[in-house]
């Protein structure tokens, strides 16, 4: 008999929030502990995995890190999720924690309930769902419906029950949620703070906390052991879709992966991307550049119009030396017109 079940952390929030800086820095600061991450983007690019094996932290090997395949993690947690779980419980030595990044377009709560599956009940507990908020992006509004879209589009379809899926996403992430991480503190003045403060407060359960980060850095004492037991607790994290039994599909949003030369300059890459991002309402792009003569891969981010670019680790001798980006947005972009302004055509 095993004294004790493993915990694991769920970390959800939605895309470019920082869900993988806050990781970045657990993994630094956890001192020694084995933590196991699995990790589910949306997308046809490992570029979180990719970039957390690139920083080189100590104890976080190749097989530390896995990533889960198809889809997005609510959606496919039988398939997937379950078997990785698994194969992680019977290694010769489970790790002491599992931390969990799932997609940015994910509902936490489906996920939540695969740990009541008896298999991993027995093992492992959901210590805590984390639920990171862009700061910025919610005291901008960029979550809230546009009451006057949202009567239109109800008139449209009776049907329609709900605001925008933006607005859902981030409901669903902070109702389930047993803290939240205020993140980009950098980015907003205190107005702007308050703003996002009542944004979160009108979705989150009593008594979770609130706390303010700057690029996910969050002390792993305050985020880790916060002993939820969110699997025996699911009827106080209700979800918009409880009554389709936690199914939704992602037919809201779209990606499509864009493979480019090597660049001469990233500089003219990233002003390319601003561009692109600017006229096209694009959610997320991120990925890497080859850059002309440089040994050095380029990460690229992109949240929103918001985008960034640095020198994260030598090419290896087995990698295609390429420029891959993902793009994600609402469906409806114009894959043809965003391919071509990436590439200054
Ligand atoms: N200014 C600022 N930028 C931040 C902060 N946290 C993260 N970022 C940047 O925001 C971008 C997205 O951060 P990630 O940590 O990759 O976000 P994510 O939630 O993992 O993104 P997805 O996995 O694509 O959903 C990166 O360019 C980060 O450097 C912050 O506190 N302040």
């Amino acid at each position: 008999m095993r004294a004790s079940k493993i915990p694991a952390t769920i970390v959800t929030g939605f895309l470019g929030a920082g869900k993988t800086s806050l990781i970045r820095h657990l993994l630094n600061e956890s001192r020694g502990r084995r933590i196991a991450l699995v990790i589910n983007e949306f997308g046809d690019l490992g570029v979180d995995r990719d970039l957390l094996l690139g920083c080189g932290i100590e104890g976080c090997g190749e097989d530390d890190v896995i990533e889960l395949a198809n889809g997005c993690i609510c959606c496919t947690v039988a398939d997937d999720f379950l078997p990785t779980m698994r194969r992680l419980l019977a290694r010769a030595e489970p790790p002491d924690h599992i931390v969990i990044e799932t997609s940015g377009l994910a509902l936490p709560k489906p996920l939540v309930k695969a740990f009541t599956w008896p298999e991993v009940r027995t093992r492992v507990t959901v210590d805590g769902v984390v639920a990171v908020v862009d700061a910025e992006a919610v005291a901008a509004g960029r979550f809230a419906t546009d009451p006057a879209a949202l009567e239109a589009a109800r008139r449209a379809d009776l049907n329609l029950d709900h605001e925008s899926p933006l607005e859902e996403l981030f409901e669903e992430q902070i109702l389930c949620a047993d803290m939240v991480v205020l993140n980009k503190l950098d980015r907003v003045d205190a107005a702007a703070r308050a703003r996002a403060e009542a944004a979160i407060a009108e979705h989150a359960r009593p008594a979770v906390k609130t706390v303010a980060a700057r690029f996910g850095a969050v002390d792993p004492a305050v985020l880790l052991g916060l002993g939820a037991g969110a699997e025996d607790d699911l009827a106080s994290r209700p979800s918009h879709h409880d009554a389709e039994g936690g199914e939704h599909d992602h037919d809201d949003f779209e990606s499509f992966v864009v493979e480019l030369d090597a660049v001469a300059e990233p500089e003219h890459l990233l002003d390319r991307i601003r561009t692109v991002a600017r006229a096209h309402d694009i959610l997320r792009i991120k990925g890497f550049a080859a850059v002309d003569g440089r040994p050095l891969r380029h990460a690229v981010q992109a949240v929103g119009e918001r985008v960034q670019g640095y020198y994260d680790r030598p090419w290896q001798p087995h990698e295609r030396r390429a420029t891959r980006l993902v793009v994600i947005g609402q469906r409806g972009l114009d894959r043809p017109a965003i391919e071509a302004g990436l590439r200054g055509s």
